[in-house]
């Protein structure tokens, strides 16, 4: 990466953030931002603008792959993009989630696949889906030095179980049940906790009982953080757009009229010019 003259960042904020970072902005009332990426070339992009946390999602095997849920993508293949945006990053913390296969079966089965997103990708925390029962996989992976982000709410990975892809914590005691589940992983070491497609009440209720802090995506604007996938916020997906989505650009139509004038151009013989060409 090119060296800037001047710092991206008006000291004293960190070279590098950190779990710590993100709960002082918890304790002193600031937010922060979570995007994700999947590749050196986005990562450093987003890095360079300040984003303070990059996911590597499981919704790579949506937006990178072309899976219609995320259930098919393996711990190899999220090594693999883990690895990639790591190397673009000099500033935002790099979290990967764990995938659908990776860490269900026993805590013992999750710290190993965290540990090997630590020592083989080189990032400096996971993601995990699920409530109280996976209280002990972030206890385990805690103490062997990965830091946990717990992920509940609508958790994409339990789709079948689900029943799709709703809202959830609409039914009655609702709102108590998932203050309960957050204050369980975060008593287990957790330190964050994202809520997905959760009713904005309930997340603010959640966010004022945790002491971490919290990330939302469809979850309201309290929480602590928030999170989009880049592909939805720029304009890359193709298809219905979450409710939880705010485009910001229009990639698909940027990049689409540029293809579309690079061929027209091959085609009539205007590129290359002469200036694309080498003299003997
Ligand atoms: N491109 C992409 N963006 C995401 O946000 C995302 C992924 N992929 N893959 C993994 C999960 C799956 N996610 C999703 C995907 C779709 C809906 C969705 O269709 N929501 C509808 C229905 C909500 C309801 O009726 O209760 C919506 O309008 O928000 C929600 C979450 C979030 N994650
Ligand atoms: C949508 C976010 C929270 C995620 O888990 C992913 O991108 O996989
Ligand atoms: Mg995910």
């Amino acid at each position: 990466m090119a060296e800037k003259e001047t710092a991206p960042y008006a000291a004293p904020t960190p070279a590098r953030y950190r779990t710590v970072h993100l709960q002082k902005a918890k304790d002193e009332g600031r937010r922060f931002a979570m995007l994700t990426a999947y590749d050196f070339q986005m990562a450093q992009v987003f890095d360079d603008a300040g984003i303070e946390t990059i996911l590597v999602g499981d919704s790579a095997a949506n937006t990178m792959m072309g899976h219609a849920t995320t259930l098919p993508i393996t711990l190899d293949e999220m090594i693999v993009y883990a690895g990639s945006v790591v190397r673009g990053t000099r500033h935002a913390m790099v979290l990967c989630d764990l995938p659908f296969g990776s860490y269900e079966l026993s805590p013992q089965q999750g710290t190993e696949s965290a540990i090997r997103l630590v020592k083989e990708a080189g990032v400096h925390a996971v993601k995990m889906e699920g409530g109280v029962r996976y209280a002990e996989h972030v206890r385990m992976m805690t103490d062997a030095g990965v830091p946990v982000m717990a992920h509940i709410g609508f958790t994409p990975q339990s789709e079948n179980v689900l029943g799709g892809y709703r809202v959830q914590g609409r039914t009655e005691g609702a709102a108590e049940a998932m203050v309960r589940e957050a204050t369980v992983l975060q008593d287990a070491g957790a330190f964050a906790v994202l809520m997905e497609m959760v009713p904005s009440d309930i997340a603010r209720q959640v966010d004022e009982a945790l002491r971490v802090p919290t990330v939302g995506i469809g979850a309201g604007p309290t929480t602590t953080g928030q999170v989009l996938v880049w592909q939805d916020m720029l304009g890359l997906r193709t298809g219905r757009m979450p409710r939880f989505v705010k485009q910001y650009a229009d990639l698909h139509s940027v990049v689409s009229a540029a293809v579309t004038d690079y061929r027209r151009d091959v085609l009539e013989g205007t590129f290359p010019a002469a200036e694309h060409g080498f003299e003997s």
